[in-house]
């Protein structure tokens, strides 16, 4: 018996890279890990889409990465998901005079976006608003108002909301996260300012922070957003079993969505224009025991394009923004 020790050469890896763009066009597929391993991610895409996480799977990773073990802080946590989201709106958006507006809610995906308005006027953007309309009790929510409000961004009163959503160019979803519960009425000022944000005519995006408001975590949109073909073949569609009916219709109408951490179910319903993972924080052990695939994170960016690697077996999935909004 013996093993046979064989490395390519560089040329070989060249070649291979070389090959995949020219013959088969998987320039975009083609990518390096972050542990530096060449990853194709068609076969990635075809053998195994990215895991979706179930609603208690996300609380569950949370949960883990502020364990003793562990260690991180939710601040800590709060600060990368709000960085992530301010990449991404800068990436999506590149022009520094555009009107910015993170509408950001009671928990911590209204941290998350006192965290990304806070980035996005660090990043050189001029005009960058907050509507914050039940301030979390914890003094992190107060200093996070403070930081903020240092760098510029400014806070707006009730009275001035509508004009201000109104105005946007870039909207902010930062209301509601994984612990929404969808069950329950959306009651205001979140149920008026999710119809003032879909009806704003000038915002060219709607980013929505690790979930579209309004969103069922697992169960994805209201059914009343739904394409019509979804309901009556998607196994997930509450048609088919499931009892719960969402008591609120409503919702945040995204074409861009910043996931944070690990996609979760409700990922599989997206047809906006682009879908970033921020979660380059997740140490191996935990994301090997949760089953979370390495992603292909580039040299040293934050965040990474997962639109191809989501679930596409869903009808309608790869659709253009244009059609859902
Ligand atoms: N994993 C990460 O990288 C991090 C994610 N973070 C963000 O935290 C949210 C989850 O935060 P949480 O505080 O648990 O909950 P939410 O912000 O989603 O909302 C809780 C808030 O909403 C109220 N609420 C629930 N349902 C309804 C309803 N139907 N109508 C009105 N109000 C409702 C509830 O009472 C609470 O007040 C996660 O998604 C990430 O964005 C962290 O930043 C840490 C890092
Ligand atoms: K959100």
């Amino acid at each position: 018996m013996f093993i046979l020790h064989w490395r390519p050469p560089l040329t070989t890896c060249l070649t291979f890279r070389q090959l995949a763009i020219s013959r088969f066009n998987l320039g975009r597929r083609i990518t390096r890990s972050n542990t530096g391993r060449w990853l194709c991610m068609s076969s990635i895409a075809n053998q195994s889409t990215l895991r979706l996480l179930s609603q208690a799977e996300a609380q569950r990773v949370d949960e883990a990465l502020m364990s003793e073990t562990i260690g991180y802080s939710l601040e800590q946590l709060m600060e990368l998901a709000g960085l992530a989201v301010a990449l991404a709106a800068a990436r999506e958006n590149p022009k520094r005079s555009q009107r910015i507006v993170a509408v950001c809610g009671p928990g911590n995906n209204g941290g998350d976006g006192l965290v990304a308005a806070r980035h996005i006027c660090i990043l050189g953007y001029e005009h960058v608003f907050a509507i914050y309309p039940k301030p979390g009790s914890h003094p992190h929510f107060q200093r996070l108002v403070k930081q903020a409000m240092s760098h510029g961004v400014r806070f707006v009163d009730a009275a001035a909301y509508e004009q201000t959503i109104c105005e946007a160019d870039v909207l902010i979803d930062a209301l509601f996260g994984f612990s929404f519960r969808a069950d329950r009425p959306m009651r205001d000022p979140f149920a008026t300012l999710i119809r003032l944000m879909n009806a704003s005519p000038r915002a060219t995006t709607v980013l929505a922070v690790d979930i579209p408001s309004g969103w069922d975590v697992e169960r994805g949109p209201p059914e009343a957003m739904r394409p019509a073909e979804r309901t009556a073949s998607d196994p997930r569609s509450s048609t088919s079993g499931d009892q719960r009916a969402p008591a609120s219709s409503l919702a945040v109408m995204a074409n861009v969505w910043v996931s944070l951490t690990a996609p979760k179910r409700c990922a599989a319903f997206w047809q906006g224009r682009a879908h970033y993972l921020g979660g380059r924080f997740v140490p191996p052990a935990l994301a090997k025991s949760m089953q979370l695939e390495p992603l292909p994170y580039t040299d040293s960016e934050l965040i990474v394009r997962i639109d191809h690697l989501l679930p596409t077996s869903i009808p309608g999935h790869q659709q253009e923004a244009s059609e859902s909004r």
